[in-house]
């Protein structure tokens, strides 16, 4: 997979560098590409903002960079994969979640146009949208000051269901919000050594060797935190799938 990340802060995008996404782009499996939107600009001081039409707070990117940015990154596309995702990142985006994350990381190639100020002029997301699947995308119900740290979420997530990028290639398959028998249940505790740390042992179930229960035990441990923390996903999970984990114990 290529991915570019278009913005006026590139050393936002340092932490692509390190961990698992480092790593993926050391072993070939991800080519990243940073570009300063800066590089795009004609004037002495790199203008990249202006004043919003029709007055109100703060200020808007303009949409000359930009073009001639995206115009740069579309170009050197290799042949047959001339038509990459865009992706959007704002607070007014449809939700990014895991069935996103994996639709994304079946793509080819993704362009991120990370933005600042109070976002890019509307007419960028026109002209771009008429060829290409432009996605804008929120991470959450909060305002950021920019599109950058969505970047390194999206990417993160993105990347780690490539396939070779995680260690243990089962790592993914059990996530929260991942399709299937814990669909939408979180994650329940987890337990490393020592035996004993501060007084504070493992409960007995995982000592057992006996994985029906233990699948049962983390299933209920999953159901007990999802039911506290997140009672909205309950009534996403498959009943059926989840009478698997009583059969077994
Ligand atoms: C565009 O409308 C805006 C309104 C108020 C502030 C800002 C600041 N801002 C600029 C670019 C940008 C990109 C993403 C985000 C963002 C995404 C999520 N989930 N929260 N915040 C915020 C961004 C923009």
């Amino acid at each position: 997979m290529r991915l570019d990340v278009v913005s006026i802060f590139p050393e936002y995008l340092e932490p692509l560098n390190v961990s698992l996404v480092g790593k993926a782009r050391s072993r070939g499996v991800l080519d990243v590409r940073v570009h300063d939107l800066r590089d795009w600009t004609h004037d002495r001081h790199h203008t990249v903002d202006d004043t919003p039409y029709g007055g109100g707070p703060g200020m808007v990117m303009k949409p000359e960079p930009w073009g001639e940015a995206l115009d740069h990154v579309l170009a050197s596309g290799a042949p047959g994969h001339e038509r990459p995702v865009l992706v959007v990142p704002t607070p007014s985006g449809r939700p990014f979640t895991q069935e996103l994350a994996v639709e994304l990381s079946a793509e080819p190639w993704l362009v991120f146009t990370p933005a600042r100020y109070e976002g890019i002029d509307r007419r960028v997301i026109e002209e771009y949208g008429e060829r290409l699947d432009v996605r804008e995308v929120s991470i959450g119900d909060y305002v950021l000051a920019g599109g950058e740290a969505p970047v390194l979420v999206m990417v993160e997530a993105i990347a780690r269901l490539l396939p070779g990028v995680l260690g243990n290639a089962a790592s993914h398959q059990d996530d929260s919000f991942a399709p299937g028998a814990m669909a939408d249940l979180l994650e329940g505790p987890v337990y490393t050594k020592p035996p004993e740390w501060r007084g504070r042992g493992i409960p007995e179930v995982l000592l057992s060797g006996h994985h029906g229960r233990i699948a049962r035990w983390r299933r209920d441990q999953a159901f007990a935190r999802t039911t506290g923390h997140r009672p909205d996903l309950i009534e996403r999970c498959d009943p059926d799938a989840l009478d698997k984990y009583d059969r077994a114990a």
